[in-house]
């Protein structure tokens, strides 16, 4: 709780009510995965009349947009989606981001490159001047798991298989601690570079057009130069 009163999740949902404004009629909506977007998911359902649908990053985000009647649409029945709103983890100013915290990156990476405009919708702890704190995560096949972790090792990076869970996809997450990541578009593929990687939770070259940044003071809007 901060002196305004406000908590972290006051701010997630702060964030994701100013997103509606990018919703239009007839629009197809891309909906990222997380405790950010899930507010977003609730201020959608007033428009489930008014938009065409929704295409969910994963498995959760689509059973709560059924369970408030929006209807989900499969990405390949949509020709793209107008707008993409998403949470992350980390952001720059330039918009570049790590997301990938609840698992979803392969699919989130997905929808954002077939979005027409990606909005992002984080409180302002989520702002760093460097990427990398938070761990990176990288979405693996299952048998190269052991070699891509020491690849990343030579990275500079520090591996950690992320125990007990699997993604939408049937992969495995290796963490990444340890790394400054000074140059993530460069970094976003070399990782992309190691056989058996799926995807990595660096948008640097898909950034954010749009960060919604919630702060004590109000939502501050960054647009991509
Ligand atoms: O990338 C994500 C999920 O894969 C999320 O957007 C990211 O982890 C932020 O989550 P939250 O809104 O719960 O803080």
């Amino acid at each position: 709780m901060d002196q305004n009163g406000l908590d972290q999740n006051a701010l997630k949902k702060m964030a994701a009510e100013a997103a509606i404004k990018y919703v239009e009629d007839d629009m197809m909506v891309g909906v990222g995965t997380g405790s950010t977007v899930n507010y977003f998911i609730a201020a959608l359902g007033p428009w489930r009349a008014r938009i065409r649908g929704a295409v969910a990053s994963s498995e959760a985000s689509a059973k709560l947009l059924r369970e408030l009647k929006i209807p989900v649409a499969e990405l390949n029945d949509t020709g793209g989606c107008d707008v993409y709103i998403d949470g992350a983890d980390e952001a720059t100013e330039h918009l570049a981001l790590i997301k990938g915290g609840g698992g979803a990156l392969t699919r989130e990476k997905i929808v954002a490159a077939a979005s027409r405009k990606f909005v992002c919708i984080a409180d302002k702890s989520k702002l760093v001047p460097v990427l990398g704190k938070f761990p990176l995560p990288v979405e693996v096949i299952p048998m190269a798991r052991s070699y891509i972790g020491r690849e990343l090792v030579k990275l500079g990076g520090a591996p950690e298989l992320r125990m007990g869970f699997t993604t939408d996809n049937g992969n495995l997450i290796i963490d990444v601690h340890n790394l400054a990541i000074t140059d993530p578009a460069a970094l976003e593929s070399a990782i992309n570079q190691l056989a058996g990687v799926v995807a990595n939770g660096l948008f640097a070259r898909r950034p954010a057009d749009v960060l919604l940044l919630a702060g004590p003071e109000g939502v501050t809007t960054l647009n991509r130069a």
